[in-house]
């Protein structure tokens, strides 16, 4: 069984497609992804039946040229685009039979800017257990701080009192107070510094080692993704037309995905 039979592949790129029988060893991928295409309004093919299966607790990269269709792709992993019934499947369910609500808490997301809520650090981190009538312990918030590498004392500050780098790492925080099963990442870093960038590179390496995370995420840099990732999808004009391991980038045949990745080498 391999990672990905895009659709409308040939064949012929089938030799780099990376063969995860060993990774899956005989379970369920965590997120099963089958024959997914979107139209848009006016009648162009956004995502052209992308077909992935995305093992438990690995890190998988997603690149490629603007508008190929990378965050609509993982959009539809936890219904912000709507997908098709039985297209995406996460162990196994029909993810658009899962009660949204419950899906986002499964299967969150970050975006390239944190939009904090009003109130504390501390609040924000509390608000997905609150909704569910679950109130964090103090000791508890500042455990989901430490494990997006910030210290107790930023749990009183406001929004308003942090860098962009550091609101990026509470949006974090608060997105594990939901122990999701699945990690989101929509350019988590672009308008981060390089420490900062550093940090939750970090701490998405750490979610994946300690706690099992599956983690998708998409960069601009191919850089981050070879720090990062365990496995590369290279999407092009709304298909994954090539898989590889981070260090075998530059053995890319699909010309689009060769010309992308030297262009931004
Ligand atoms: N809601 C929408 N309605 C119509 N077209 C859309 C919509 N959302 C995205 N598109 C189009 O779908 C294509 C893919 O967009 P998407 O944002 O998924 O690409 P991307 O690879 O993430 O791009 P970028 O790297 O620039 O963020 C683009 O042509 C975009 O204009």
């Amino acid at each position: 069984m391999t990672l990905v039979l895009s659709g409308e592949s040939d064949g012929s790129l089938r030799e780099h497609l990376v063969d995860v029988d060993d990774l899956l060893s005989g379970q369920e991928p965590k997120i099963r992804v089958r024959d997914l295409t979107r139209v848009s309004d006016d009648g162009s093919l956004i995502l052209r039946g992308v077909t992935i299966d995305i093992p438990k607790g690995m890190i998988i990269g997603v690149i490629g040229p603007s508008g190929s269709g990378k965050s609509t792709f993982l959009r539809s992993l936890n219904r912000l685009w709507e997908p098709p019934e039985t297209t995406v499947f996460l162990n196994g369910e029909d993810i658009t039979n899962i009660d949204v609500i419950t899906l986002r808490r499964r299967v969150g997301m970050l975006f390239q800017l944190p939009v904090l809520f009003q109130g504390t650090v501390a609040d924000n981190v509390r608000y997905g257990p609150n909704l569910r009538g679950e109130k964090l312990t103090e000791e508890a918030v500042y455990k989901l701080l430490s494990l997006a590498d910030l210290d107790a004392s930023f749990a009183k500050k406001t929004g308003a009192e942090l860098s962009v780098g550091q609101a990026q790492r509470v949006a974090l925080a608060r997105t594990l107070a939901n122990e999701p099963e699945v990690l989101l990442l929509d350019e988590p870093t672009s308008a981060l510094d390089p420490i900062s960038t550093e940090n939750i590179e970090d701490v998405i390496v750490k979610l994946k080692k300690q706690r099992g995370i599956t983690t998708v995420i998409v960069s601009h840099s191919i850089k981050q993704i070879q720090r990062v990732a365990d496995i590369v999808c290279l999407v092009v004009d709304g298909e994954i037309v090539e898989v590889l391991k981070p260090d075998e980038l530059s053995q890319a045949r699909h010309p689009m995905a060769k010309r992308f990745l030297q262009l931004s080498s």
